[in-house]
């Protein structure tokens, strides 16, 4: 088993206005290695009385924050990024230890959490103004972009680093100041990437993190009129009720949420390109991400050599203690998924899919692992077609022409990311051009960097994270209009 070579990442305290907390009521709540059911630590369980503290904060901090020159946040920034670098292998970790991601994986997952701070530190020097050539005699007209100003994030146990830097990255980079709520099962990396902050040079009540009381902050968060934004990731339920909370004080938001994924295979794709696409899609993060595909379109001629292939690959992935050796797969996050996933793969073969994979699904009564299934002849009719599985489980469908590819992968509320593996461009063109979704991934199973907008379109959500559209959402567009000048 690795030990930390800085012992003094993992915390147990929420970070508030440059100072580690307890909670005031002295409550804490357990934090579990998914994998061995160990308690790692106790985070405090804090509530809506340190959310409004942490408020304050943000607001003071926010005028000297917004001033600095947009160089010195981005030094600051970049120091950040170089921070969280070298200390790659203790984050993920920490981050492996309390999320269940094979090392390697979350070792990945860091460089990706480290890219956003690193791009928006630089994107952060560029937010330019205009210009407007005037209509009215004796005016001058220009556009200034200024930061929102306080906002707030409310981030998901999936990728418990990279959700956090996607948002407090071009927070900070714009002027704003940010109050993260990290999921309540993943806190220890929110906790270790903010004390590198620290270390960076990030003033005090502008990068804060606190635990405790989801709704009860949740409300705290949507309902205050200092914070100008909110920004979730999560599942679109809980999107909503944010969204309806935050409507009484006309709060920016930004919501990225649930997806249902086509993944469509046409007869004249490179199969084996397909599969080992499919391999990478699906079963990243054991299949808990919302790009992840959720139903796989395949065309008639190809359908079952896709399948044999598919399941050849997926009985080769290795489940076991993220921490091992050469573990493909560690355990979903805790015995609600399990559950949940398990359901619908009994639902599903309930009403007659056929399992493709020989491994028998509940590998561990202990911890919540489960195996990776193919499953064949799925339809409609099965609750894993319409509702989001987040877990690693890949059911096939049959399809025979193009258009009815495009109406079944349209026929969801979901609009996030879609794939799509042909060797044919007028196919390319009419597929991508037609499916409602905010990505497209073409002949190929992996798109996310820090360069590229993420997002969806629908009930998938509002608004872009990454690339040079991400930065947009932290700030507004001031028009300034100068009359009056001979
Ligand atoms: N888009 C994505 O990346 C993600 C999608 N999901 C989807 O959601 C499903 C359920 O996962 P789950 O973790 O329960 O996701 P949720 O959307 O329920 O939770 C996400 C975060 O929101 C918090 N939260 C829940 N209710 C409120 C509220 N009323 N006010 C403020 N914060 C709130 C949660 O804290 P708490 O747990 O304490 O309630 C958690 O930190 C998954 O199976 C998946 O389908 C999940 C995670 C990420
Ligand atoms: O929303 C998620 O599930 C995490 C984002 C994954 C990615 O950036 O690829």
């Amino acid at each position: 088993m690795k030990t930390l070579t800085q012992p003094a990442l993992l915390k147990d305290k929420c970070y508030i206005n440059g100072e580690w907390h307890s909670a005031a009521s002295g409550k804490t709540e357990d934090i579990m290695n998914p994998a061995t059911g160990e308690v790692i630590t106790a985070v405090p369980f804090m509530d809506d009385t340190e959310a409004l503290k942490a408020i304050e904060h943000a607001a003071a901090a926010q005028i000297g924050w917004r001033s600095e020159l947009a160089k010195t946040r981005s030094a600051i920034l970049r120091r950040w990024f170089e921070l969280v670098m070298a200390n790659q292998d203790d984050l993920a970790l920490i981050l492996s230890s309390e999320q269940g991601k094979p090392f390697g994986e979350a070792k990945g997952e860091i460089a990706y959490a480290a890219s956003f701070i690193e791009w928006f530190g630089e994107e952060g020097k560029r937010i330019y103004g205009d210009i407007i050539p005037e209509n009215i005699p004796g005016t001058r007209m220009t556009v200034r972009k200024e930061p929102i100003g306080v906002t707030v994030a409310i981030t998901p146990w999936n990728f418990p680093a990279a959700m956090i830097t996607r948002k407090a990255g071009p927070a900070l980079a714009a002027g704003c100041t940010m109050i993260i709520k990290p999921a309540p099962q993943t806190p220890l990396t929110a906790f270790a990437l903010v004390a590198l902050a620290e270390e960076a040079g990030v003033p005090a009540g502008v990068l804060q993190v606190i635990t405790g009381d989801s709704i009860a902050i949740g409300e705290v968060f949507c309902e205050s009129k200092t914070v100008r934004k909110l920004s979730f990731t999560g599942s679109t339920g809980v999107g909503k009720i944010l969204m309806r909370q935050s409507a009484d004080n006309i709060k920016k938001l930004s919501l990225e949420l649930g997806g249902n994924a086509p993944f469509i295979v046409f007869d004249d794709a490179n199969v084996n390109a397909a599969v080992a696409g499919a391999v990478v899609a699906k079963f990243r993060n054991n299949g808990q991400t919302c790009v992840c595909p959720n139903r796989f379109y395949v065309q008639s001629g190809i359908h079952d050599e896709f399948v044999e292939k598919l399941a050849a690959e997926v009985d080769k992935l290795k489940i076991g203690n993220g921490m091992e050796e050469g573990v493909d797969l560690g355990p979903l996050i805790d015995e609600k998924a399990h559950e949940s996933v398990l359901k619908l793969i009994l639902d599903a073969k309930e009403k007659g899919a056929v399992q493709a994979t020989k491994r028998d699904l509940v590998t561990n009564k202990r911890a919540p692992f489960i195996s990776p299934v193919v499953l064949t002849n799925a339809d409609d009719s099965m609750q894993l077609c319409s509702k989001e599985i987040f877990g690693p489980v890949a059911p096939v469908y049959k399809f025979e022409t193009i258009d009815e590819a495009i109406a079944v992968s349209n026929d969801t509320d979901a609009g996030l990311a879609a794939y799509l593996y042909t060797q044919s461009i007028n196919t390319y063109t009419k597929v991508s051009e037609g499916l409602e979704y905010g990505i497209v991934a073409v002949n190929t199973g992996a798109f996310s960097t820090e360069v590229a907008p993420f997002g969806g379109v629908k009930e998938s959500g509002l608004g872009r994270e990454g690339s040079m559209y991400g930065i947009e959402d932290y700030l507004e567009i001031k028009y300034v209009c100068l009359g009056g000048l001979s």
